[in-house]
């Protein structure tokens, strides 16, 4: 689905990415990882074309990303970021519906009835009771759930996720993710997500990015990424490391140095 290679960024001259390789399959949850500024949502700005790198390239279902329209992008690829979210004054119903615009014609019509589309996803989002609310009368995990929801009225065949359980409890983060993983299974859209929780992306993702200070330090499965010695060399803390005794997967636990 996704081909990146050889890919540098560099801001006023000061290098913030540099030889940037991976590909993500079809159907696949990949996450991104590293420390504070180490070049995560830039590389998923330049996956989302939002900015162009300075060397190397992108392929996006087999085409360039330099050879999408902004409208053709928009039917292969969905974005969840709160900002995204449009003046406080509308209604949930009408946020999910602008998620249509990349189907629309000029006039704002679709050919075919999107309205069970739109419940679908409002039932999964548990946003029925909350639809015709303005986002102003949102709690902070709820309009997350509406962000999301514009995202997958898009029915993208990738979907970025930036951060996507930061202002999230632990209840919301859960269930956020667990959404995304279902409608998945019935998509088969590709997920790349950026994580600050490793726990989280170790539960969620099929293979993680680790960046540090803009370069790769790896691609792989959990298992071979969430290692006590490789964490501590990236984000400068010492964690233990343990296997989750439901899901078999590493799990990590912080330790005060105080
Ligand atoms: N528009 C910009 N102009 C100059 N420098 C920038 C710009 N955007 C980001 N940077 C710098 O690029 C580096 C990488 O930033 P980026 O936001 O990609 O990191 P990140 O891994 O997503 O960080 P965080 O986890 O803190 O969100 C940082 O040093 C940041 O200060």
């Amino acid at each position: 689905m996704i081909h990146v290679r050889g890919l540098q960024k560099a801001y006023q001259g000061v290098s913030v990415l540099t030889e940037i390789d991976f590909d993500v399959k079809r159907g696949e949850f990949f996450g991104i990882i590293g420390p504070n500024g180490s070049g995560k949502s830039t590389l998923l700005k330049m996956i989302s074309s939002v900015i162009a790198p300075d060397a190397g390239e992108i392929t996006l279902a087999d085409k360039p990303l330099a050879r999408y329209t902004r409208k053709e992008l928009a039917r292969i690829l969905a974005v969840l970021e709160q900002e995204g979210l449009p003046p406080v004054g509308f209604r949930v119903r009408e946020v999910l519906e602008m998620g249509r615009f990349p189907y629309q014609n000029w006039l704002g019509e679709e050919k075919d009835d999107v309205t069970p589309l739109i419940e679908e996803i409002m039932q999964l989002l548990g946003l029925v009771p909350l639809a015709e609310r303005t986002l102003d009368q949102l709690s902070g995990g709820e309009k997350q759930r509406v962000a999301l929801g514009k995202a997958l009225v898009q029915k993208p065949q990738l979907l970025l996720l930036d951060e996507p359980t930061t202002y999230l409890d632990i209840g919301y983060q859960i269930q956020l993710m667990d959404i995304v993983r279902k409608w998945q299974k019935t998509t088969q859209v590709t997920v790349v997500a950026v994580l600050h929780d490793l726990n989280l992306a170790s539960l969620y993702c099929d293979r993680i990015l680790m960046l540090h200070k803009g370069v790769q330090i790896g691609v792989g499965t959990p298992q071979d990424m969430l290692q006590t010695d490789k964490i501590e060399a990236v984000y400068g803390t010492r964690p233990i490391v343990m296997e989750h005794p439901v899901h078999h997967l590493p799990q990590i636990m912080l330790q005060s140095r105080a």
